[in-house]
């Protein structure tokens, strides 16, 4: 049970973690802090959180404070509330980078650090702002820890306890691990719709084009809908690991594409059927694993 959380960015994910909490009964009062009024607004009215902090003071006296915002924003949100930082209080994140956060965390909390327990739920989609906020956002999904050495194991326990109130399987990595993983699987799937719709779009003839895309264009791209002060940040945090993650898959491209000018279709139907045989497999394994579980999901 969290008495007194701070959520720190009313978005998509602070927003769908106070939703979750609330309708589990896990939490008794959340205060909202944001960055647009608007969006701190429409998260009260919403019903999302029980009140709209304008400074850091909110976070005295709280037990658990999640950073929610774009992950550029982390250095000066953390260096912000640090005054306010009592030692039962416990920090967590929901960055989808992790190597940039924790180093964040170590510069503006100082000797604070321990109370700082980076993390991130490997849920989402596309919208954004407090009205894309869902209570079920994060059930069977995984929640990525990536501890520090200096937390302990209660301050831990604390941020797995509330993400397993809303739902969510608990997973370990260290950030490096972490970020490498999600150059692959995630920031390079969103760096690639975001290029195929820009270069669609600035064709002269891409009003023809948009109109004749159907459900293969939609969902190849359905993730270039999401924010790109968002994705922007991930880039630049997971810049070494992406970069790499893109190499590889140009080196792919233009192996696919000496193989098509030479009319290869043995090839193409080689890495076509192993790619599908992959897809397959892994959707079967993921919806394994996200099948309501019976039994308790301790790390
Ligand atoms: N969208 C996803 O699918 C997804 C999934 C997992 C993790 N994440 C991570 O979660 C975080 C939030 O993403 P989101 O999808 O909820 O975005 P969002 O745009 O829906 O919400 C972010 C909120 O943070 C607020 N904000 C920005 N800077 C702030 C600041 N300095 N102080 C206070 N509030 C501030 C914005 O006004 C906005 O309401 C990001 O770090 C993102 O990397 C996103
Ligand atoms: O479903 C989506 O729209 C997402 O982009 C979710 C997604 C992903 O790439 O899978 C995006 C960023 C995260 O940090 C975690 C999950």
């Amino acid at each position: 049970m969290v008495d007194n959380l701070v959520v720190v960015g009313v978005g998509l994910i602070g927003g769908s973690f106070a939703r979750a909490l609330k309708k589990a009964g896990a939490v008794r009062r959340i205060v909202g802090i944001e960055r647009s009024p608007a969006y701190g607004e429409r998260a009260l009215a919403l019903g999302i959180v029980d009140e709209v902090a304008t400074s850091f003071d909110a976070v005295a006296g709280a037990d658990l404070v999640l950073l929610a915002a774009p992950v550029a924003q982390t250095r000066r949100i953390l260096a912000a509330l640090a005054p306010h930082l009592g030692p039962g209080t416990v920090v967590t994140d929901a960055g989808s980078t992790k190597a940039d956060v924790v180093a964040a965390a170590r510069a503006a909390l100082g000797g604070k650090v321990a109370q700082f327990v980076p993390g991130h739920p490997i849920a989402g989609r596309e919208t954004n702002g407090p009205d894309a906020a869902i209570d079920d956002l994060y059930i069977g999904k995984k929640f990525v820890l990536t501890p520090l050495p200096e937390n302990g194991a209660a301050q831990v326990e604390r941020v797995a306890g509330a993400w397993r109130a809303c739902g969510a399987v608990i997973h370990r990595l260290t950030p490096e691990e972490h970020d490498k993983v999600f150059a692959a699987v995630s920031h390079l799937p969103h760096l690639l719709a975001y290029a195929l719709v820009d270069d669609i779009a600035n064709k002269a003839h891409a009003d023809l084009l948009f109109q004749y895309a159907a459900s293969g264009f939609r969902d190849f791209t359905r993730i270039a809908g999401s924010s790109p002060e968002m994705w922007r940040d991930i880039s630049l945090a997971n810049q070494g690991a992406l970069l790499a993650e893109l190499d590889a898959y140009m080196t792919q491209l233009a192996h696919l594409r000496a193989r098509l000018a030479a009319g290869d279709g043995a090839t193409l139907e080689a890495v076509y059927g192993n790619a599908q045989r992959a897809r397959r497999q892994w959707i079967e394994a993921i919806e394994a694993a996200e099948a309501p579980q019976p039994i308790d999901n301790a790390e």
